[in-house]
């Protein structure tokens, strides 16, 4: 079978990329991306696209109008095409079995129902959300109890490994591809229907095929095993900060090896993003449902740590600020949950802000691709907040960096951008009150630098001004 049309739904920042490549790459496919929301439509056909992505904004332009579409209309994208694409939001669920663990599969679920309900002929329908194992089961069993006659539906596993701020470089180059499928004659003609589309610009041996049920256990362990690397390296850190050794030299040590590898060891206040957390409590609950109390219990400690990373982070702040930072001024650097994103989702800086607020303190952020909407909502967000008129009493938002940081006790690093490094800090140091702190949780300043400037230096997983410091165990 050849794949002439693809509607994609979802429209987010993996359906957006993932179907501009694949128009880009395949001129010869039709590419439909559709979204229940009007308004990001509606972005994703103007200038300013919802997301930023290095290398998307051209893209979009060479294929948009040619073979990639944006469009409201779900059922016309649905009836038109060969290939359906499910990349919607598959978020921790907020209530009822499994809260704040498992995976909400409501939006996947509509897709199934909507397919069912329009299509008019046999589809291949390609689960690339990011899902508990057995879920491409449910939406068979959905589409099959409300088949019409003489369709037919094939449903593979296809989970998507891009990173935000790298997505296109991933989806153009990816480590692998791949591609988990029904143990048959239609279940294998239906994975190499849609291998072929990859394979107009991704080598073959890239392409792993699989059962549908390792395919989707695949993606919930690799994002596991990453979420694991950063939490190892960030439980080092708190030993490096007790002992006088350095996490970075720690990490190259370690990563030298190279049965551990030298990528995802460095250590910041915390993993962000809205996958890591969630696929790994998903991973959790999943476990606990299957009587695998253990495992959900290993795989539960890096979510711990995480946590145990944000909270220690923030501490040490309040500590070194002779603890209290009641009524103090301290500017934020960096709201993304990494560079290169406008993306906040459980972002860092969220949990740090929080923290601080709830100390007294005044808190100015300052992100250069984050809109104040974006960091009022999250601020603001009734996980995050009690008291909205609290948080718009204690936080401001700032649009240049020497204006967040004028008339600050502190100044604190959370997103490693690239021009916080190459910001004037000789400025900024005059412009602040005295002692001036710089906190930096991504490890990217130049320390020494500061320290000569006048500042008061602290990083993660190193002591810069003090000597070693043992504490008792049991303290944090
Ligand atoms: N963000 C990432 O970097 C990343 C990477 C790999 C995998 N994933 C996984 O991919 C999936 C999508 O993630 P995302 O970040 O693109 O989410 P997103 O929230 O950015 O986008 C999802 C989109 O789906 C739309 N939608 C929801 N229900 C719909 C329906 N019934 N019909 C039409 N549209 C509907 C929403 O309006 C939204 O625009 C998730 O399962 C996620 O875990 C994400
Ligand atoms: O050594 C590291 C590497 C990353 N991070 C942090 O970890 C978080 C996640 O970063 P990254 O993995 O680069 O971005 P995501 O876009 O969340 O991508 C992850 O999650 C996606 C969604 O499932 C997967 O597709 C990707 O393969 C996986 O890397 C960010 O806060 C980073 O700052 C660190 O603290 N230290």
């Amino acid at each position: 079978m050849t794949i002439k049309k693809i509607c994609c739904i979802g429209a987010g920042y993996v359906g957006g990329p993932t179907c501009s490549v694949i128009a880009y790459k395949c001129p010869s496919i039709q590419v439909t991306v559709v979204d229940i929301s009007k308004e990001r439509i509606a972005q994703w056909n103007s200038d300013k696209l919802p997301i930023f992505e290095p290398g998307l904004e051209d893209i979009v332009k060479e294929c948009r109008g040619r073979n990639l579409h944006f469009s409201a209309d779900v059922d016309t994208g649905i009836r038109d095409a060969d290939l359906i694409i499910i990349s919607v939001n598959t978020p921790t669920k907020m209530y009822g079995l499994g809260k704040g663990r498992a995976a909400d599969l409501k939006y996947i679920e509509a897709c199934a129902r909507r397919i069912a309900e329009v299509a008019q002929k046999s589809k291949i329908v390609v689960e690339k959300s990011t899902v508990p194992v057995k879920a491409a089961e449910s939406i068979t069993d959905i589409l099959k109890a409300n088949v019409k006659p003489g369709v037919k539906y094939q449903v593979l596993s296809n989970p998507e490994f891009l990173a935000e701020g790298t997505a296109i470089k991933d989806l153009l180059e990816p480590d692998r591809v791949l591609i988990g499928g029904e143990q048959s004659v239609e279940g294998h003609e239906a994975v190499k229907a849609l291998s072929c589309v990859y394979q107009n610009w991704v080598p073959k041996e890239k392409i792993i095929t699989m059962n549908t049920w390792s395919s989707e256990l695949s993606k919930l362990a690799a994002n596991a095993f990453l979420a694991q690397k950063i939490s190892s390296i960030n439980a080092m850190s708190a030993v490096c900060e007790a002992t006088g050794a350095d996490v970075n030299e720690v990490a190259h040590a370690v990563g030298t090896d190279s049965r551990i590898g030298n990528k995802f060891l460095k250590a910041s206040v915390g993993f962000g993003g809205s996958c890591f957390q969630k696929d790994v409590l998903n991973l959790v609950y999943l476990c606990e449902c299957l009587n695998l109390h253990e495992v959900a219990v290993y795989w539960q400690q890096v979510i711990t740590i995480n946590e145990y990373q944000r909270r220690r982070f923030s501490n040490r702040i309040i500590e070194c600020l002779f603890n209290t930072v009641t009524n103090k001024k301290i500017a934020i650097f960096g709201f993304a949950f990494k560079k290169d994103t406008g993306d906040t989702r459980e972002s860092a800086a969220i949990y740090v802000s929080k923290y601080l607020m709830e100390e007294g303190a005044n808190i100015r952020i300052y992100d250069p691709k984050v809109e104040k909407d974006q960091i009022i909502s999250e601020m603001t967000h009734p996980n995050m907040c009690e008291d909205k008129e609290r948080v718009s009493e204690l936080l401001t938002v700032c649009e240049d960096p020497y204006v967040a940081a004028a008339g600050t006790h502190a100044l604190v690093i959370c997103t490693e951008w690239d021009e916080f490094v190459t910001l004037d800090y000789k400025k900024i140091y005059d412009s602040m009150l005295k002692p001036a702190f710089v906190f930096d949780g991504r490890l990217i300043l130049n320390h020494q630098e500061l320290i000569d400037l006048g500042f008061h230096v602290e990083t993660i997983g190193k002591r810069l001004n003090r000597g070693i410091v043992y504490r008792p165990a049991s303290s944090t």
